[in-house]
């Protein structure tokens, strides 16, 4: 499948998802806020739950599973030795190497997903209060993060945090060996024409968004750098594509809920778009940044909101309110579990959590017909029935995680808009 975004809602095609094991669940509560969580999980009512969300994506797109393009990846002798080595020397674990690449694929890609358990068997160790030697991805179910397609290439993601520092080692190992994609990385940790990267570069697919082939809308906050952008601006340049468009908006550092772009402003359709209106209209609001990149020409001037940058670009969405317009709290309520968080499978068809009723609500008086995912998957609906759509998944305890639908999917394939 040759990788393709030049969208946030276009038909999707292809997606990789990864379905949470016991990664989720190796934390305590003293270390939950380390493994970047609001709380701990319970896997056998979270796994429930993602079997909507998966459900519901093997019903309209072909869905690839992280586990599986890992282990067949590390089929490869050469792409294991690299990644191992890269892998190791991220996380300073010298000797590990040989131990690991002695494993089997399947034992290997469960180890590095759920992590290597460190052995009592030095002083230092016995007295240590760490658990694993090497940490499971507590968050690797948020495959939205790690890497990001941006027109036909797939842009290697550089966390803000080294819990999820071997996501994307991951990820651009699959991306640059397996089969099943024809596409290439871009990875932003790596010099650009032999220019040193800035080490404060950090870019996460949260905050990363294809509005259309040359518009892109990029948050900048506690994940992603400004020195980020500046690196996807020097990639862009490096490409020259004729005029591109960049709008940064900056996202404010607390509550924990604000992380991402994503989880604040989501498209839905050509014409209508989610917004936490606090964070996006606010009058206290951060700074919205408008960027014209023509070959090498870099303008940068202050814009008053994403919506309105967006429609001098031409493209006029209608703003839908998290939570409702009413009440303040339900606002507040509803974005902290993900509210805003949407992931549009089609121009117009969303999947979202559906304990968020206040926003349900409001989609629905803009005309979103609310649809359970079980009645998708049972077969009872067809999504291809509605115009407009909501699919509604259970989320109690994977928002726990900190994410929604739009955070558990990272599309690599979708048709072209008819704007
Ligand atoms: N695209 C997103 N909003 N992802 C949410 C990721 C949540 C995850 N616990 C983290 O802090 O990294």
């Amino acid at each position: 499948m040759q990788t393709c975004i030049n969208s946030e809602i276009g038909k999707l095609e292809g997606v990789v998802i990864h379905t949470p094991g016991s990664e989720v669940e190796n934390m305590t509560p003293e270390n939950a806020e380390r493994a970047l969580y609001s709380d701990i999980l319970n896997l056998s009512i979270a796994s429930q739950e993602y079997a909507q969300l998966s459900g519901v994506l093997k019903k309209i797109a072909q869905v690839f599973e992280v586990k599986q393009l890992l282990t067949e990846v590390l089929e490869n002798p050469e792409a294991k030795m690299q990644l191992l080595k890269d892998i190791c020397t991220h996380e300073r674990t010298p000797g590990m190497e040989e131990k690991l690449a002695a494993k089997s694929s399947s034992e290997l890609t469960n180890l590095l997903i759920e992590g290597v358990v460190l052995e009592r068997n030095n002083l230092t160790n016995y007295l240590s209060n760490e658990k694993f030697l090497m940490r499971p991805l507590h968050n690797l179910f948020f495959t939205r993060d790690s890497a990001m397609g941006m027109n036909e290439n797939m842009l290697i993601g550089r966390m803000a945090n080294p819990v999820r520092e071997r996501e994307t080692l991951i990820m651009e190992a699959i991306f640059n060996h397996h089969p099943a994609f024809e596409t290439k990385t871009i990875n932003p940790e790596k010099p650009l024409h032999g220019i040193p990267v800035d080490a404060k570069v950090t870019l996460e697919g949260g905050d990363f968004q294809v509005i259309r082939e040359d518009v892109y809308v990029i948050g900048t906050g506690m994940r992603t750098s400004t020195q980020g952008i500046d690196a996807i601006i020097e990639h862009i340049k490096d490409q020259h594509r004729g005029v591109r468009h960049l709008i940064v908006q900056e996202l404010p550092s607390t509550p924990e809920s604000f992380i991402h772009l994503d989880m604040v402003f989501t498209c839905l359709n050509t014409d209508a778009c989610m917004v936490y209106e606090p964070v996006v209209y606010g009058l206290n609001r951060h700074k919205t940044i408008y960027i014209r990149i023509d070959n090498n020409k870099v303008t940068i001037n202050e814009q008053p909101n994403i919506p309105e940058a967006l429609k001098k670009l031409g493209i006029d969405l209608k703003p839908i309110t998290c939570g409702g317009k009413e009440d303040l709290w339900a606002q507040e309520r509803e974005q902290w579990h993900s509210g805003a968080n949407f992931f549009a499978f089609a121009p117009g068809k969303i999947i979202g959590y559906e304990r968020n009723v206040h926003t349900l609500n409001e989609l629905s008086k803009n005309g979103f017909e609310i649809v359970r995912a079980s009645d998708v998957i049972d077969g009872k609906v067809n999504v291809q029935d509605y115009k407009k759509c909501v699919v509604t998944i259970a989320g109690s305890e994977l928002a726990r995680g900190g994410g929604g639908a739009r955070c558990m999917t990272m599309p690599v394939r979708r048709a072209e808009v008819n704007w």
